[in-house]
């Protein structure tokens, strides 16, 4: 069976275990407090823990790395000597391109299998749009290993490294402009009366809704089309949303949230 390391079980990381649960591998998770380890352990059935990372490298054959961003280099320069020859490496952390990885990892030394992979925070339910960008050494059977991986908590898209900051910023950072959305939308139907955990909820289920109309591949201005009616009222609420710039919001905060 084949073993994987989780370093860092954090939120990504433990939501990374705990879909790995009934899978055909040996999973091992570490963390930094005992707490969160102890919390691993209760919560996800089947899994192993420890504090050190050493430990759970030594003879791993995937490594996934779900630390933060500002340790990272750090967790790499701890875990790097006992990476075996040939591992796979899944790195999730946000900032850290394939180049830095490939220097900070020294794989020229070594050979290793290296992806970059970034779900969003729907990880946790299962619902996770993850995007993996393999090294250009990765073959077919090992990209095959990362997809089936993350397959199981969403679904998994490969990508070439160039669009990993515009697929981050609209799925990744996506979660929270559509959340932001949600609220907003929730904000202005209790000014017009409506109780705050309802206004939510039917925020939330029209989103759901919303989504749905597309699952066939239409256009989303087809199905704006079939809401507005003329001289009706979606139209003064959509051109209300355009008179304050919507469009243009939501194209500027995909700009600021794309890393280059
Ligand atoms: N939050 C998000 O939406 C996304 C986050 N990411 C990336 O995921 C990575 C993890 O983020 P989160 O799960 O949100 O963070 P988190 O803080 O929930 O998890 C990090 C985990 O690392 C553990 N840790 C701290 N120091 C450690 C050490 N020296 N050795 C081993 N484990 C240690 C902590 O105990 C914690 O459990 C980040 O690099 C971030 O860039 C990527 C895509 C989306
Ligand atoms: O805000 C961030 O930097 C991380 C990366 C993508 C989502 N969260």
């Amino acid at each position: 069976m084949k073993k994987i390391a989780i370093i860092g079980a954090g939120n990504m990381g433990g939501a990374i275990a705990a879909s790995l649960v009934g899978a055909d591998f040996r999973v091992v998770c570490t963390a930094k407090t005992k707490i969160t380890i102890d919390r691993i352990h209760k919560e996800i059935p089947g899994v192993e823990i420890t504090q050190s990372n050493v430990v759970a490298v030594s003879d791993a054959d995937i490594i996934v790395l779900a630390v933060k961003p500002y340790i990272s280099a750090g967790v790499i320069e701890e875990i790097n000597p006992v990476i075996k020859p040939g591992a796979i490496v899944l790195s999730v952390v946000a900032t850290l391109s394939l180049a830095d990885l490939n220097c900070l990892l020294h794989s020229s030394e070594r050979e290793m299998k290296i992806m970059r992979v970034i779900p969003n925070t729907a990880i946790r339910l299962g619902k996770s749009v993850t995007f993996i960008a393999p090294d250009s050494n990765v073959d077919a059977d090992t990209l095959a290993v990362a997809e089936g991986i993350f397959n199981r908590s969403g679904k998994a898209f490969v990508i070439e490294e160039k669009s990993m900051g515009a697929c981050m910023a609209l799925a990744s950072c996506g979660i929270a402009y559509f959340l932001r959305f949600i609220r907003a939308a929730a904000e202005g139907s209790v000014e017009l009366g409506l109780r705050p955990t309802f206004a939510t909820q039917i925020a939330a289920l029209t989103a759901e809704g919303a989504a749905a109309l597309l699952a066939d591949g239409a256009h989303p201005e087809a199905e704006i089309d079939k809401v507005t009616t003329p001289g009706g009222i979606t139209i003064k609420g959509l051109n209300a949303l355009e008179a304050n710039g919507f469009t243009n919001a939501v194209i500027e905060a995909l700009r600021a949230s794309c890393v280059k």
